[in-house]
This record gives C-alpha cells, structure tokens and sequence, in this order.
C-alpha cells in the first residue's frame, strides 16, 4: 500500500484555520472551443449536489468562446479569463502534444482574491462533499499520487523498470539509478493558497526550467516537492488505478474521479478504447451522466449567479492583474480531442 497522509483537517498542533474571513473557492481550467466545457457543467453540477458551500471559478484561456461562457455563468461559474503561459523554447515531446496548453494552470496562483483553493480539472467530478479539505493546514501543498503505469508513461524511467510509487517493493528502485523519484502527485486536483511572490516566481522559474513529459504536472512536483503532502486517493481517483493497482482502491468510498485514462472522458466516451469495456468504468461514466443530466441540479432563476458588473469587476481584475505581465501571442494549442 502506497504511503499516505490521512486527511486530519484538525491537525495536531491545533492550527484549524478560522473559515473567518477567508475566501475559498474551487477553481478549473478551460481552453479551447472543444467539448471540455461539458466536463466544466459537470462539475459545477456534480459540487453543487454534494451540497458545496463554495463556488467554481473557471480560469479560461481567450479562445473559449461567448456560447461556452454564458452556459457557465447560467450553471453560476465565476469565469476570469486568464493570459496563456508557454514553456520556454524546447525540443520535448510531451506525453500528450495538447498538454502544453497546460502550463496557463500556473495563473491560479495569481488569484489572490482567495486565501486558500481547490484546483479540479474539467475531467473530473466531485460525487461527495470534500468542503472539509479547506481546512487542512495552510502552508502545504496536497495532492493525491500518481501511478506510473500507464502507457502515457512509457518515455520515463520508472516505466521502463517497471517501478510505481503505488507499489514500491513490486520492482524496487534500483541503487544503481540513485534515490527513488520523490512522492509525486497527479496535478488533476490539488489544495493551495494563491499567493502573489509564489505566483511571480513560478512564472520565472518556469522559463528557466525544461520543460519534460508531463509539462505542467512535472514542473509543479519539481517546484512545490519540499511542500507536496500526499492526500488520500480518494480524493482523486485516477481511473487507471482500478487496472494498475486494484488492491489500492475501495471504489465505494471514492470521492472524487479523475477521468483522464485514454478514452474515458464521459463526455466522448465510446467503450472502444482498452480497459473501457470494465463494468467500474462504465458505471462510473453513467454517474457522471446522471449528474449532467440531472436539471434539478442546473442552478435556478432564483439562485443568485454571479451578476454581470460582478463577474466584470472581478474578470476586469482578473485581466488587469494577469495581464500585468507581457501579453503573449496567443497560439491555439493542438486539440485534446
Ligand atoms: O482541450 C483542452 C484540454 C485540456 N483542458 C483543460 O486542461 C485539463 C488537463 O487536461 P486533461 O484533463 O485532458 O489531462 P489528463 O488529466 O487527462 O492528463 C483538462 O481537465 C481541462 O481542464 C481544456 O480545457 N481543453
Ligand atoms: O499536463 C500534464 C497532465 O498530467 C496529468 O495527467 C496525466 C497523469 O495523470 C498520468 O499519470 C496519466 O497516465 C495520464 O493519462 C494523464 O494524462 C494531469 O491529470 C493533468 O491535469 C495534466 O497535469
Ligand atoms: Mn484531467
């Protein structure tokens, strides 16, 4: 069993934070013109089910068309475009060509109107409350592991020896490669506190460092590795784990699901793909149909979604703070799709 840190919101030294004062939110990334928006509606439905006392910010690139952002603002998202980041110049073949669109995710650092958010892809959804997670200790990153199995892994050395952090005496990490990787999370969901010095830094840092084969998800493991507490998988559940590691999952007490094993986004889902003919798999698409497709959980007329001049307010902030720094040319990154 992978080492874990359970979840003990009130830590021991009594540090449980005052929800005073303290601006919390849940926040996503959405780029392109593609399907992602329908994981975004998801999500904004799946939180609102589990009865989440905070809101979703969608932080999206400027290609998200005015057709997506007004079904966002109708399901009450707080959208604040943000400007593109671009790893420096670089040779890298990414595991997946699309993900370096995935470095604009560095901008939420920049949303210091929040003392303390939870980041969620749009492939993933909330199927239990996780409010509770807001009241971890400030001054730590937490995230849920990774495992290295996937194909997505093949170019990395842990794939070639067959060694996985979920599963560290199945193949040991040999001596003669040096230390074992540092635990190493999946970059799909984490808790964090905006922080403007941290924000200017990371975007420094970023173009002085190359860019490697999970883009975003390496960079922020290598920058916050002295921060990073692993939380348990139940707070992300990355769908590989129920073929690579089965005996690491008790699926009934699963929170949160993480959609990203090829072929299993709900949204484009085909059952074609390997490993998407499991019963798990297709069960856990269904769920997240029936949460999309439930309208008792649009948000009603009555409810109050962000007004207009509040959503201008905040987006124009948010524009004039991200676009504090250089504009970059913005090029349309290639499709996940
Ligand atoms: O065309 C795209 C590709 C990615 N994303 C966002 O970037 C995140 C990371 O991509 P993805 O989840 O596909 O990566 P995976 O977790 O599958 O590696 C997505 O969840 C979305 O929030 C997006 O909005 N549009
Ligand atoms: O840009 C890099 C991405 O890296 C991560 O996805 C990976 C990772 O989970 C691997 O372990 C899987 O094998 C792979 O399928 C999946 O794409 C994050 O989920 C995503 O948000 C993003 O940071
Ligand atoms: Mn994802």
């Amino acid at each position: 069993m992978a080492p874990e840190v359970a979840v003990d919101v009130f830590s021991g030294t009594g540090k449980m934070n005052s929800t005073l004062n303290y601006k919390r939110a849940f926040v996503t990334f959405l780029a392109g013109n593609g399907d992602y928006v329908k994981g975004v509606v998801g999500l904004a439905k799946g939180l609102r089910k589990a009865k989440s006392a905070y809101p979703l910010v969608v932080a999206m690139l400027p290609d998200v068309p005015e057709e997506h952002r007004e079904i966002l603002r109708s399901q009450g998202c707080i959208l604040s475009e943000i400007v593109p980041i671009y790893p420096p110049e670089n040779q890298i073949q990414f595991a997946m060509a699309y993900y370096v669109i995935n470095y604009s995710k560095l901008r939420i650092w920049n949303f210091e109107e929040y003392s303390k958010m939870i980041y969620l892809d749009a492939d993933i959804q909330v199927f239990d409350n996780i409010d509770h997670l807001f009241d971890m200790e400030d001054g730590y990153f937490y995230a849920v592991m990774d495992c290295f199995c996937e194909k997505t892994w093949c170019n990395s050395p842990q794939f070639s020896i067959g060694y996985c952090q979920q599963c560290p005496d199945r193949v040991k990490w040999p001596a003669e490669m040096g230390s074992p990787p540092a635990l190493y999370f999946n970059a799909g969901m984490f808790v964090f506190e905006p922080n403007r010095l941290i924000y200017e830094d990371l975007l420094r840092t970023v173009q002085i460092t190359p860019p490697t084969l999970f883009a975003e998800q390496d960079y922020l493991n290598l920058y916050f590795r002295k921060m990073y507490k692993p939380i348990p998988l139940v707070y992300n559940l990355v769908v590989a784990m129920l073929w690579q590691h089965p005996d690491n999952v008790e699926l009934e007490k699963v929170k949160v699901v993480h959609y990203c094993a090829a072929g299993s986004k709900p949204w484009r889902f085909t059952g074609e793909e390997v490993n998407m003919d499991r019963e798990d798999i297709k069960m856990l698409v269904a769920k997240w149909w029936d949460i999309y497709n439930d309208e008792s959980l649009d948000l009603k007329e009555e409810e109050s979604p962000v007004s207009a001049d509040q959503e201008e307010t905040y987006t124009k902030s948010s524009i004039m703070v991200s676009m504090r720094e250089p504009a970059v040319p913005y090029i349309p990154a290639p499709s996940a799709a």
